[in-house]
């Protein structure tokens, strides 16, 4: 999918939301359980209740290695689901991988090529040459963790180098590597005081911002620097929209989590466009 494609989704459902597909089987409700695969099962239907909503969908990818070659299985199953039914939502595979060269290009063919997710995430730690392969993937985004929303987010990424702090340093040399054009970057709605440095340095590309929901982050703090004219944004919530029911309600429950969150940024979208 390309930038414009996401750009004309955001404006006809005027929503940013990405929903986080972290599936927890001591979560999901029993009666899913005798399913055959429960984690898609549980998908499916939450993603069928929501759609219209969501703009994006992020499984992290842990909550599917957990469970070995069924979580896996489940993952691809997912991801067909949308790519078959949905083609217009923008998926991305919360996998935060980089290696070096050789590794992170089996990296990027597995989830940008095979799995055919729209994007993935990726550490910078090990630097260009790492990131540089996901990069090389045409129609296709690599989102590199910037700020993110953890409290330990912090100990490194702020650490000052050259008088600036590190994940500052991170957004600067990330431009300049080639096909720049395809990254997004990952800032948590934890850091929302840390936005309008932020939007100085990349003020034109998309931000993935998880932290909104259980993690405590506040939708309006996050838009007041971070939203750009083309939004800008892609706001995650996870365990705030899937687990918000218990029983077999448990879809409806969650598209109305979702739809809470799409008026809010109705509004803020109507207020700034
Ligand atoms: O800085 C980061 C980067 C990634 N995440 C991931 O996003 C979701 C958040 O889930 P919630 O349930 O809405 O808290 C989860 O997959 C994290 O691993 C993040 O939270 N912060």
């Amino acid at each position: 999918m390309n930038r414009q494609e996401l750009i004309a989704q955001i404006q006809q459902k005027k929503s940013f939301l990405c929903i986080g597909l972290d599936i927890d089987l001591a979560k999901i409700p029993t009666h899913l359980l005798a399913e055959e695969d429960p984690i898609f099962e549980f998908n499916k239907q939450i993603i069928d209740a929501t759609h219209h909503l969501a703009v994006s969908y992020k499984p992290n990818t842990a909550f599917y290695e957990a469970y070995g070659i069924k979580g896996w299985q489940a993952l691809e199953k997912t991801i067909d689901y949308i790519n078959t039914n949905y083609p217009e939502l923008f998926t991305i595979a919360d996998a935060k991988r980089g290696d070096i060269g050789n590794t992170s290009t089996m990296y990027a063919k597995a989830f940008l090529e095979d799995l055919n997710f729209d994007s993935v995430t990726v550490a910078p730690y090990m630097g260009s040459d790492s990131v540089e392969p996901f990069l090389a993937f045409e129609n296709k985004n690599t989102i590199l963790l910037a700020l993110t929303s953890n409290k330990g987010g912090v100990d490194f990424q702020g650490l000052k180098t050259e008088n600036e702090e590190l994940y500052k340093k991170v957004l600067k040399t990330a431009l300049t590597w080639k096909n720049s054009e395809n990254l997004m970057f990952v800032v948590g709605a934890t850091k929302a005081e840390y936005f309008e440095d932020i939007r100085k340095i990349v003020p034109n590309h998309f931000l993935l911002v998880p932290g909104v929901g259980a993690q405590g982050g506040n939708l309006h703090d996050v838009c007041k620097y971070g939203l750009t004219k083309d939004c800008g944004l892609l706001i995650n919530s996870s365990r705030g929209i899937i687990y918000a029911g218990t029983n077999e309600n448990f879809a409806q429950e969650a598209q109305k989590e979702a739809l809470k969150l799409q008026q809010e940024m109705a509004t803020i979208l109507d207020s700034s466009w």
